[in-house]
């Protein structure tokens, strides 16, 4: 059964009592990269937990066009800061597939194609704890992506990269979303967005102030905020 669409109605996501985003109405259709901006603190993070089912959801529904436990088989999240196994790049890729069944030459023959892709195939039998932050972030996706996702939500994975890190980076997100990979990514650039969206969700203050097509949101924003936001303006 296919996941998406994704439909989200009035989502609340709390902690303490305290609101963290919501409530959130959204529907993801199944193609597409959606990129979510946003002020520090509007809840870009929180949103992409809430819709991954990694933050509690307190009131409203998020309904996967599949059942839950199959729609959870088929998505997966890249940290902001991703934890890396004190084992080599190789079994760190390998890992997840392990844990999904596969036998153990199939995932040593998949980790080695992936890690290729990605530009990690020199890296093998290196521990992927001493990796540089390009080359984890680059591990982190190729492990998200070995089990073939349909949806991967990705949270701020440039955030620490420099211009050369952050374009090899971005070829892969390409290639995965070229290849059928629905992605949802939040990202504090906008040379990045830009690059990268098909439709923008930009949160503010916990909810989503404007969705619309990408070249809609950059060219004619529709809200003074959006607007002051894409020109660099602080905006609270
Ligand atoms: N674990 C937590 N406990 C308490 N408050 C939290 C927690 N996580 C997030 N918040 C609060 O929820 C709000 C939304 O945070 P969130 O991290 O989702 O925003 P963000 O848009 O991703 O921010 P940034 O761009 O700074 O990463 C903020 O006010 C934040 O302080």
């Amino acid at each position: 059964m296919p996941l998406m669409p994704l439909t989200v109605k009035q989502a609340v996501s709390r902690r303490r009592g305290q609101v963290l985003v919501g409530p959130v109405d959204l529907t993801l259709t199944p193609e597409g990269v959606t990129i979510v901006i946003g002020p520090n603190g509007s809840g870009k993070t929180s949103l992409l937990r809430m819709l991954h089912g990694i933050a509690r959801l307190n009131a409203g529904t998020i309904d996967w066009a599949c059942p839950l436990e199959e729609a959870r088989e088929k998505q997966a999240f890249v940290f902001q800061t991703p934890v890396m196994m004190r084992r080599s790049v190789r079994d760190n890729l390998a890992y997840p597939l392990l844990l999904g069944g596969t036998p153990k030459q199939e995932a040593r023959n998949k980790a080695e194609h992936w890690a290729e892709k990605v530009g990690l195939g020199n890296f093998l039998t290196r521990q992927a704890t001493v990796l540089s932050g390009g080359e984890r972030q680059k591990l982190a996706i190729a492990r998200a992506l070995i089990r073939d996702p349909e949806v991967l939500f990705l949270d701020e994975p440039c955030a620490a990269l420099d211009g050369r890190a952050m374009r090899e980076v971005e070829e892969i997100l390409q290639t995965a979303a070229k290849g059928g990979t629905r992605l949802v990514m939040s990202t504090h650039n906008m040379g990045q967005a830009r690059r990268l969206a098909t439709e923008v969700v930009f949160m503010l203050n916990g909810k989503i102030h404007e969705c619309a097509p990408a070249a809609t949101f950059f060219e004619t924003p529709s809200t003074p905020q959006a607007h002051a936001f894409l020109r660099g303006d602080i905006v609270e």
